[in-house]
């Protein structure tokens, strides 16, 4: 049975299709840059053994326009790797935000699509395109499974002392406020790949899964003991949009003194904020070129950026009185040699050094790029969400 899987993110829309066996996609791809003005669609898939790229510049307004993109791409004859919508069994999804009740992965039902959509507040600018997602998936592949996989899922290992605000109990019980943590798909599959290369099952990992969104993890013996993002994927680094860590007050000033609406506030701080707000920019590719031409405000954000990081591996280490090492991941994890090295500069008390060629190096798959001599090791593991997905969806269909 084939496997689909959709990940859509705050930017973008990755896709992998797999079969039932196979962890090597038959077809997979990215719709990028979704709402700005110079969307990009990259489609990859295999024909006679040779693997083939369709790249497609075109603005992509939405996420529901991007999956309508994927579903075209997936089927148009010419390209196709499946012949009907009857060959896909399992549609597993991505989402973001499962709150209290949705904490493993889950078959969509009605109830559960009620509940990702009650969801909407607590992650704006993802759980509605995952709602679209499946309801657009539901309409191409009427006879599949449709399956959801959650970010939250991995985090709800935190002890209470993480997970818990310092605000009376009551808001906790009735209302569900507390630390939920995301990416943990991300954070999930990059901890299992760098515990099998260092070959060490109870390694003390920082994972630094750095995209449009950004979180970090503590990831102890392969369990998430604390993590960057909140009630919300607003809180802790620095972000393409969002603000991450904000003294609470800024709110409570700008609403009383200067009579900001909530609304004007959530999108000042999911939207407007982050890169976004010091450098006019969310994609790293594009700060990274006004930075190479000098511009003083893509410096200060590339320095706070890295610095939020830097504060976070401190704060993680002392939770796990230690370190073995230290994995970067995701768009600019991977891409973004620069960020690496800021953030690694130095950090020899904690037994953090980069070998400076290795780190400037491309080369696909798991890499160290730590000094030869260096304790804490330095690693960049691509992260595959698409393919935990694939593998969480067959876990549950097996039980
Ligand atoms: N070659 C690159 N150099 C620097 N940054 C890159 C590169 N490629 C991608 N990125 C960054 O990665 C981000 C997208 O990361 P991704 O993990 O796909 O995001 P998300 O899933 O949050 O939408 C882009 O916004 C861009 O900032
Ligand atoms: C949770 C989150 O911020 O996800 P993404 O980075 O994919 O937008
Ligand atoms: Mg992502």
């Amino acid at each position: 049975m084939n496997i689909f899987v959709i990940n859509s993110g705050s930017s973008s829309i990755k896709y992998q299709l797999f079969t039932a066996t196979n962890e090597a996609p038959l077809c997979s791809g990215l719709v990028e840059r979704i709402g700005l003005a110079d969307g990009h669609i990259t489609h990859k898939f295999l024909r006679d053994g040779q693997e083939v790229v369709i790249n497609i510049d075109r603005p992509v307004a939405d996420h529901e326009a991007g999956m309508l993109e994927i579903g075209e791409l997936l089927t148009r004859p010419d390209i196709a790797v499946i012949h009907h919508a009857g060959e896909i069994g399992v549609v597993g999804h991505r989402v973001v935000h499962g709150g209290e009740t949705l904490t493993r992965t889950t078959v969509i039902t009605p109830d559960v699509k009620a509940k990702i959509k009650d969801l909407y507040p607590l992650a704006p600018l993802h759980n509605p395109g995952h709602y679209k997602g499946i309801e657009v998936a539901e309409k191409i592949f009427p006879q599949a499974i449709q399956i959801a996989v959650f970010d939250t899922a991995f985090h709800q290992t935190l002890p209470a002392k993480a997970f818990h605000y310092a605000i009376p109990e009551s808001f906790y019980k009735d209302f569900g406020i507390r630390v939920y943590g995301f990416h943990g798909i991300s954070h999930q599959y990059v901890s299992g790949k760098a515990m099998s290369f260092l070959g060490k099952p109870d390694a003390r990992l920082i994972t630094i899964h750095l995209g449009n969104g950004c979180s970090m993890a503590a990831v102890q013996a392969g369990r998430s003991i604390d993590t960057s993002m909140g009630l919300t994927p607003l809180d802790g680094l620095v972000m393409g949009t969002r603000s991450g860590s904000i003294d609470a007050s800024v709110l409570l000033y700008l609403m009383e003194q200067k009579q900001f609406s909530a609304a004007q506030l959530s999108t000042l701080l999911n939207k407007q904020s982050g890169m976004t707000g010091l450098t006019g920019h969310s994609d790293m590719r594009d700060i990274t070129q006004q930075l190479q031409a000098g511009d003083p405000q893509a410096q200060l954000a590339y320095a706070l950026y890295a610095y939020r990081i830097k504060k976070f591996i401190g704060a993680y280490a002392a939770a796990m009185n230690g370190l073995d090492a230290i994995v970067f991941t995701a768009g600019v994890g991977e891409n973004d040699p620069l960020v690496r090295e800021l953030v690694c500069k130095d950090m020899d008390f904690l037994g953090i050094a980069l070998d400076a060629t290795r780190n400037a190096t491309r080369e696909p798959g798991i890499r160290d790029i730590s000094a030869h001599d260096a304790k804490t090791k330095v690693l960049v593991v691509p992260t595959n969400e698409e393919l935990e997905i694939a593998r969480q969806c067959r876990t549950l269909l097996e039980e």
